[in-house]
């Protein structure tokens, strides 16, 4: 398996939000291909607030709809705690996100935990486990279920669902959900989905927020940190390169203090600082500038920065302050929104490998390359169009609907790469299974290996009936959706969508970093592609390795001019440690594919057979 990070920053949650938005609507749309539902799980913590701000933005056209009726929502962990306790993951997603969303945009299935087992975690996580396997089994799965999407949190720990650093559960490999009773943050009792379950996601996506975050940062991109949320990352595949794409200078400019009758004012643009004793922020909250930047940091002139004096003006100069605020706002919006679209297009840039992986699957199938020319022509036109209509909305300050655009088409291009990977795969494994299916049951996860610690005792010894009622059900289900449907629908459905998505993604790619060069921005969007030929090589290995498909992981950053670090993204491909890249002290988000699915499939599928033994999972534990 195969990895590799992007890494992408944001300003602050305002800026995240659209982006979190175009991620998620494009897995949506993914796996409502794929299989006519959303599979997501989420986290707790900060993120059901983050993703209501993302979500329940109005949408900017059809493909931008989050269509909630189509989600299955699934806990990534969950406290042992009453529904309606303040402790509830659901409780938190409830109040946040589901009581909002618009009854005409739909109601997700949230699939909750069962209530009648809080007080006894175990088998909590078994009711919960079997709600997956129900939802997963049948169809989508071989051993493990696979999400279409994972939005995850990260803890001030490096925790990330219930799996936190050091514990034993980090070693699960047999069940899909596990108790813990010992949390280190409270509630102690919990269920959480294990790691296995987590990595095997189609795409996941970390979105933390804090300054509380700044520290662990530096460690979970440390690969030897063991970190949970280090070995999610470690589990999605095993090539990470961190590159930097985006300037680490950001500058707030805003007033400290703005009156009618006697306007003060101060106007400064600052690194992001956090907050000092003794800093403007009473002032800020009288005024109602506001004292922090919407994930808790306060944000503060920098005490002795020699630019934020006072000046004394009459009404009439008032005029002009607002002006010049407006200005300067002006000025910081079209930096950021600068760093942005640089990244649309670094993040379409690293389509070339998508590209190119798509255009051999094309080969493979049958396609022609003469098709492929035209068209790839009509949408580059049509591309160039959309950037051209875009471009006036972001610079008068609406910058979304440019990045929107940009975001979308590299996303989407790499979406439908990963789609016909996935679906390739997901053929084979099925066919695969369904050779074995008479005589085995491909669903049951195996059980752990002896010498592993069990986390699990308990349930090992004394669940045996149900385990074999599940095994049973599982057979059935393994039968009738790989053998049946596996085989022959996706067989299908890959044959006639493979030529079709080969196309798609080559096209979009070639158009997207056409784009990026005419945009002006050298070196970094074509530094997936073209910085050692790494991607192209991968995406050209053979029908059995999907285009490279990039794990993204952004930070908001703080300046660091002084650092020296700052106005050089467009100097091209700048490979740098992860650990000196990065100060984050905002907002986190991470995507990380599951890149070289089909490969990564096989090779569990195969595992998971001779792994299970004589066994066979958890029949006879
Ligand atoms: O306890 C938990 O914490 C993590 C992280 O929360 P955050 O507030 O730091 O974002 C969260 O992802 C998890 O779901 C939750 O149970």
């Amino acid at each position: 398996m195969g990895q590799q990070t992007n890494l992408f920053n944001f300003p602050d949650v305002g800026a995240l939000a659209p982006a979190l938005r175009t991620y998620v609507v494009q897995c949506q749309n993914a796996g409502l291909n794929r299989h006519g539902v959303f599979k997501v799980g989420v986290s707790g913590g900060s993120l059901p607030a983050t993703l209501a701000k993302a979500l329940l933005a109005p949408a900017s056209g059809p493909e931008d709809t989050v269509q909630f009726d189509k989600w299955e929502i699934f806990f990534a962990d969950e406290r042992a705690v009453p529904l309606n306790h303040e402790d509830s993951n659901y409780a938190l997603l409830k109040k946040e996100l589901l009581d909002k969303i618009p009854a005409e945009a739909g109601q997700p299935t949230v699939h909750t935990i069962d209530e009648t087992y809080l007080n006894d975690t175990q088998e909590l996580a078994d009711q919960y486990e079997q709600v997956l396997v129900r939802s997963f089994a049948s169809r989508d799965s071989v051993k493990l279920p696979i999400f279409d999407l994972l939005l995850l949190g990260c803890g001030p720990d490096g925790h990330t669902c219930s799996l936190f650093p050091g514990h034993e559960l980090l070693r699960e490999t047999s069940a899909w959900v596990a108790p813990i009773e010992d949390s280190p943050k409270p509630p102690p009792k919990r269920i959480t989905l294990t790691l296995p379950v987590v990595t095997h996601s189609v795409r996941v996506a970390f979105v933390a927020t804090g300054a509380g975050k700044k520290d662990i940062m530096k460690q979970i991109f440390d690969e030897d940190s063991g970190l949970p949320t280090t070995l999610v990352n470690e589990g999605c595949g095993d090539r990470c390169s961190w590159k930097r794409h985006v300037a680490h200078v950001l500058y707030e400019v805003r007033a400290l203090s703005l009156s009618s009758t006697k306007p003060e004012f101060s106007l400064f643009a600052h690194p992001l600082l956090p907050h000092e004793e003794g800093s403007q922020q009473g002032q800020d909250q009288k005024h109602g500038v506001g004292g922090e930047d919407g994930h808790g940091r306060e944000l503060v002139a920098p005490p002795d920065d020699g630019r934020d004096g006072r000046l004394e003006l009459p009404d009439v100069v008032d005029a002009l302050a607002h002006a010049l605020l407006d200005l300067a706002g002006g000025v910081a919006a079209a930096e950021a929104r600068r760093e942005l679209g640089a990244q649309d297009l670094l993040q379409d840039g690293g389509l070339d490998a998508d590209a190119e992986g798509g255009a051999q699957r094309a080969e493979e199938v049958g396609a022609g390359d003469g098709d492929g020319g035209v068209l790839a022509r009509r949408v580059g036109d049509e591309a160039h169009e959309r950037r051209r209509q875009a471009r006036p909305g972001a610079q008068g300050g609406q910058d979304q609907p440019g990045h929107g655009a940009g975001l979308h088409g590299g996303l989407g291009a790499r979406a439908a790469a990963d789609d016909a990977a996935r679906e390739e795969g997901q053929g084979r494994a099925a066919e695969q299974q369904g050779r074995v299916a008479g005589d085995r049951d491909p669903v049951v996860p195996p059980r752990a290996a002896d010498d592993e610690p069990r986390a699990h005792g308990r349930r090992h010894a004394g669940h045996g009936a149900r385990d074999e009622q599940q095994a049973r059900l599982h057979g059935r289900q393994a039968v009738d959706g790989l053998v049946q449907q596996g085989q022959e629908e996706e067989g299908r459905h890959l044959a006639g969508r493979a030529p079709e998505v080969g196309h798609e993604a080559g096209e979009q790619g070639a158009v997207e970093d056409d784009v990026a060069r005419r945009e002006g921005v050298r070196g970094d969007a074509h530094l997936d592609g073209d910085e050692d030929g790494e991607e192209g090589r991968r995406g050209g290995e053979g029908r059995d390795r999907r285009a490279a498909a990039p794990a993204v992981v952004g930070a908001v950053v703080e300046a660091d001019e002084q650092r020296g670090h700052g106005g050089d993204e467009g100097e091209g491909a700048e490979e740098v440690d992860a650990r000196e890249l990065l100060e984050p002290v905002g907002v986190v988000l991470a995507r990380q594919v599951q890149d070289e699915v089909d490969g990564c499939e096989g090779d569990e599928a195969e595992r998971g057979l001779a792994d299970e033994g004589p066994d066979r999972g958890r029949q006879g534990d």
